[in-house]
């Protein structure tokens, strides 16, 4: 008899239910991705993101496959965009009150008190037609604005799309899944990319209410691929409400678990709060992709996140239903009417 075993050895199934721990972190953990096509490092790969996701909820991705020429060419693009006057910017913003659209350049309220946030934004989504809840053109700045705007934006939202997909294996891995348990859920996953804008605030410029935010306290949808430039702003909340700096880290990527995650893990895998100020007095500019499943998709609790000692927490709602709901909270302040 295998003298490991006994009578409280846990049911293999519920060992991811028994992971999660208040643990608090201090630091977000740096992933290196260089050997996860190697099926022999792949395990090691993913248990590291099983640590990363189930107490932190954010990691850093190091040689990752997306080209330096890829964010460079996308950034450049970004600020040339944010350099024009206001009444060409607000010429591409969507209709946020039908959601027919999906470029914007208005803030969203992470703020609490509904007053938006110290950023602007250029958002796109797939440069197609689709059906269903999120289906929608994307609204170009005109070639005279902005020349070749249009397709270094798609070249890095491409890349990061397919990097993307390369990283749902890992995370099936990581829940002990099989490595294609996301491929029929992410047919047309949702992959919503946007470029930020964080003007400068002088390091003692402080608004009527005493807010220097840049985008507030707020968690993500699926899970997100961020690229941030050298100025930092970026902070993580740990389990004691401590506000951790995500420095920036160049080369690296920040990716981090979003809510749809956390439910489907039945909050195994951590949303962690986050959010941004910009006191450097400089501009700051980053570029998040949020991705996510197909909308049909039912985020039910993954089984082996589930026990009696941790029941299902969450209620099954559609991929897609979920994410139509966090939008119109976060544009609720910005209808017309
Ligand atoms: O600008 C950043 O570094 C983070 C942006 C972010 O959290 C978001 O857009 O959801
Ligand atoms: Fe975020």
């Amino acid at each position: 008899m295998d003298p490991h075993l006994n009578i409280s050895t846990p049911a293999p199934g519920f060992l991811l239910a028994q992971q999660r721990t208040e643990s608090s972190f201090e630091q977000i953990p740096i992933i290196d991705l260089a050997d996860a096509s190697d099926p022999a490092k792949r395990r090691e790969i993913a248990d590291l993101i099983r640590d990363a996701c189930v107490n932190v909820g954010f990691f850093y991705v190091k040689n990752h496959p997306i080209a330096d020429s890829r964010v460079n060419d996308a950034i450049r693009a970004g600020a040339e965009f944010f350099e024009l006057p206001i009444a060409t910017k607000l010429k591409c913003v969507a209709n946020t009150s039908h959601l027919v659209a999906r470029s914007r350049i208005l803030g969203e309220n992470a703020d609490s008190a509904g007053r938006g946030d110290l950023h602007e934004g250029f958002d796109i989504g797939w440069e197609s037609e689709r059906e269903g809840p999120m289906a929608g053109t994307n609204i170009w700045p005109s070639e005279a604005d902005v020349p070749d705007f249009k397709a270094r934006l798609l070249a890095y939202y491409q890349a990061a799309v397919q990097f993307g997909l390369s990283l749902f294996p890992l995370f099936a891995l990581a829940l002990d899944l099989p490595d294609n348990f996301f491929d029929d859920k992410t047919t047309t996953p949702a992959a919503i990319m946007r470029v930020l804008h964080y003007p400068p605030q002088q390091p003692t410029t402080v608004d009527d209410d005493g807010r220097v935010i840049g985008i507030g306290a707020h968690t993500d949808g699926c899970f997100t691929i961020l690229w941030q430039d050298a100025v930092g702003g970026l902070q993580v909340q740990n389990a004691d409400g401590k506000w951790i700096d995500a420095v920036p880290i160049p080369g690296t990527f920040v990716i981090n678990i979003g809510d749809q995650l956390a439910r489907w893990t039945n909050d195994v895998f951590t949303s962690t709060l986050h959010r941004v100020t910009n006191r450097s007095g400089r501009e700051r500019y980053s570029m998040p992709l949020f991705f996510g499943t197909d909308y049909d998709v039912r985020l039910e609790p993954i089984q082996s996140c589930v026990s009696p000692d941790r029941p299902a927490k969450y209620e099954v709602v559609t991929a897609g239903d979920y994410v139509q709901s966090r939008l119109q909270e976060s544009y609720n302040h910005a209808k017309a009417d």
